[in-house]
């Protein structure tokens, strides 16, 4: 853990070296930190720059909101499914062909499957259940190095079952309230206990319950491909703003790419060639900010992965892993964007939580099938 700044705002960085961090992320980190109402402000072990401010960090505000950290996708997450598959009967040709339909408007009732997580609507809404675009992903794995039996056993799960991972968020829903918010306090904040931050915090929140219902909707149309049925074992925001209390104060915590790590065990996404880890917080979470990393890590920007790979290797390479998993994208420019090479190690990020005694890892899950999306040209996040 490396203390950037001991006073009044804190910020720890939560890694072994500064050097295994881009000048650009630190520099962001602390010009997030030095908003007005930060008191602390942690860098995660993914950290990485992002637009303006860093991806994998968190912020702890006292009376200050600030719509733009969790930006235009708030409500973003990881879930992770049992499925009744068989690990006997993977095949991972057939069910790839089976799996379609994704990207269009869910037949159902989109107003009923929205009750169910609270949020009211008065319109269908055809953006629900559909994975989106950008590194969102919906990713078959299967269980395949087990650290802690016992409480995997505990959350009904075993070696070799197959899971579901979903990641994606609030869709348009997000964006259009980053949007409403931009000039009006987007930046400059909003007084915490101001009407217009009340204001925000109840759309946010509906966005973020939105992000949840969208998550298990992807869940169910996938499985449903698959004639496969699914349970509910974690769902983690990780792009929000909560109000919590810290020694009997109250603050908005800011996640900007930072798992909430105070829900229970939770999925931490590697790539689609990389594995990904079932992890159980550990200890107070304090200096963390009460958040963990919630991925690898993006290495290279958008648009500069197809010329940095196809001299190297071919589409095919792209669409049938290493690790021996399938990756469905049509969308030529998004399958080369999204490319594991684009992506940190994520076993460094396992490693720092380890060190630093933050998580602790439950299982490792391999990918087989990641689903990004049918249609060759997919707009938007
Ligand atoms: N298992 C997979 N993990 C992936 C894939 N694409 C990205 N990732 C990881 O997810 C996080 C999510 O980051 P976010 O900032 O978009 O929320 C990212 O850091 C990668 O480590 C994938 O296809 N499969
Ligand atoms: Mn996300």
């Amino acid at each position: 853990m490396i203390i950037l700044n001991e006073e009044s705002p804190r910020v720890v960085l939560c890694v072994s070296s500064k050097d295994q961090v881009e000048g650009d992320a630190l520099a962001q980190l602390m010009s997030g930190a030095n908003l007005p109402g930060v008191v602390h402000a942690a860098g995660l072990a993914d950290i990485h720059p992002g637009m303006g401010l860093p991806v994998g960090a968190a912020y702890l505000m006292e009376n200050m909101v600030y719509p733009h950290i969790p930006g235009t996708d708030a409500g973003c997450g990881v879930g992770l499914w049992k499925t009744s598959l068989k690990p006997g009967k993977i095949n991972l040709d057939r069910w790839s062909k089976k799996l379609n339909g994704l990207d269009d408007p869910w037949d159902g009732d989109t107003l009923e499957w929205l009750a169910e997580f609270g949020v009211e609507a008065d319109e269908p809404d055809p953006g629900l259940g559909t994975i989106g675009g950008g590194n969102h992903f919906a990713e078959l794995q299967q269980i395949d190095q087990i650290w802690d039996a016992d409480r995997l056993k505990d959350l009904g799960l075993k070696k070799r079952d197959v899971v579901l991972v979903v990641h994606t968020g609030s869709r348009g829903l997000g964006s259009a309230l980053f949007w409403e918010y931009a000039n009006e306090g987007g930046a400059q904040g909003l007084p915490g206990d101001s009407d217009s931050a009340s204001e925000f915090m109840r759309k946010h929140a509906r966005a973020l319950d939105w992000g949840r219902a969208n998550r298990a909707l992807v869940a169910r149309r996938f499985l449903s491909c698959l004639s496969a049925k699914e349970s509910l074992i974690a769902d983690v925001c990780h792009n929000s703003v909560e109000k919590i209390n810290v020694d009997d104060r109250e603050f908005f915590l800011h996640r900007k790419g930072a798992a909430d790590a105070t829900q229970g065990p939770f999925v931490i996404p590697g790539s689609r060639d990389a594995f990904s880890y079932l992890v159980e917080p550990v200890g107070d979470q304090k200096e963390n900010a009460f958040s963990l990393p919630h991925g690898a890590g993006r290495k290279w920007p958008r648009g500069h992965c197809k010329a940095r790979l196809s001299s190297k290797y071919g589409k095919s390479d792209m669409t049938h892993t290493k690790l021996g998993g399938r990756v469905i994208c049509e969308d030529s420019a998004l399958l080369w964007d999204e490319a594991p090479q684009a992506y940190k190690d994520i076993e460094k990020v396992m490693q720092e939580l380890e060190t630093h005694d933050m998580a602790r890892p439950i299982a490792r899950l391999r990918p087989l099938i990641t689903y990004k999306t049918r249609s060759k040209n997919r707009q938007g996040r």
